[in-house]
């Protein structure tokens, strides 16, 4: 499988069934699409403040098919108990080039709308995702908390370092001088702890590690 990563801002998500596993997926999704949860009951959890459906659908495709026509969602997300319910909306998004997440199953899976959702680690605008095929997704969750330190000051960085790269295109300084800047300050373990222990010298550092190497006084 090969990672891509969408944008649902706008986007409406379905997910069928409310226990607790329809909840983890309708949190997840909620911090950017409309989300919509479809289920005759729902488990005392938190769904990230998505839209509650009460409805029971049959196990049947054209049941599935008016769901999924009435609110043309971009992900229809597979969380009920019941493999004929989940298949028939597979089916239906399938059949309405919507992606489908089949939360009950791991393999025989149809196709490239057919996807996956990570274990995530989330430093915005840094996100790193971790998944196995469907093999493991213990692991997935177990490497997604190791993962959690490694990424401590990755968003920082990626700011410090979006500033530095336009101001060194706004002051032009050659592309290749500009490209080893960048590299030799995002590998520079100084700015690494000024950005993870939260003092403002980060950006001090950076601007010597730039300094070295554009050979020019800088900033
Ligand atoms: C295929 C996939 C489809 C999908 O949902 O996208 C899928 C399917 C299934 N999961 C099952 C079980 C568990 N899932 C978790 C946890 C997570 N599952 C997630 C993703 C995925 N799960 C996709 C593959 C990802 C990959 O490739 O690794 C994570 C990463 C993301 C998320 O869901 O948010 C999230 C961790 C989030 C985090 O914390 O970071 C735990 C751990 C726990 O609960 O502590 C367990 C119990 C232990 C175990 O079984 O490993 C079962 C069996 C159900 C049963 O036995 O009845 C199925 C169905 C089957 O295997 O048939
Ligand atoms: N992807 C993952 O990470 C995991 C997936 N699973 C799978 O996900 C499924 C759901 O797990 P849980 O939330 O723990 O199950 P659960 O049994 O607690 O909840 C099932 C939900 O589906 C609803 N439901 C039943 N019939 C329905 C219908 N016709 N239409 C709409 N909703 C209906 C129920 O009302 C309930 O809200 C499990 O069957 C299992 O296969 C389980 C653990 C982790």
């Amino acid at each position: 499988m090969i990672p891509l990563f969408h944008d649902f801002d706008g986007a409406t998500v379905i997910v069928v069934g409310g226990g607790p596993v329809g909840a983890r997926k309708a949190r997840r999704f909620a911090r950017e699409a409309d989300v919509v949860v479809v289920a005759p009951t729902f488990a005392d959890a938190d769904f990230g403040g998505a839209e509650r459906v009460r409805a029971e659908p049959a196990a049947d495709p054209e049941e599935a098919t008016d769901w999924v026509e009435r609110t043309d969602p971009a992900l229809v997300v597979t969380a009920t108990d019941d493999t004929d319910v989940n298949e028939a909306f597979a089916t239906a998004a399938r059949d309405a080039g919507t992606l489908v997440n089949r939360a009950d199953h791991a393999e025989d899976r149809e196709g490239p709308m057919d996807v996956v959702v990570p274990a995530t680690v989330r430093e915005d605008p840094v996100v790193a995702a971790v998944a196995t095929g469907g093999a493991s997704p213990a692991l997935s969750k177990y490497l997604r908390e190791r993962l959690e330190d490694e990424l401590d000051g990755a968003g920082a960085m990626a700011e410090l370092t979006a500033d530095l790269r336009e101001e060194l295109k706004t002051r032009e300084i050659p592309a290749d001088q500009r490209h080893e800047a960048l590299r030799a300050v995002v590998r520079d373990p100084r700015v690494w702890k000024s950005l993870r222990t939260g003092k403002p010298n980060g950006r001090q550092a950076a601007d010597d590690v730039v300094g070295q190497v554009v050979g020019v006084e800088w900033p």
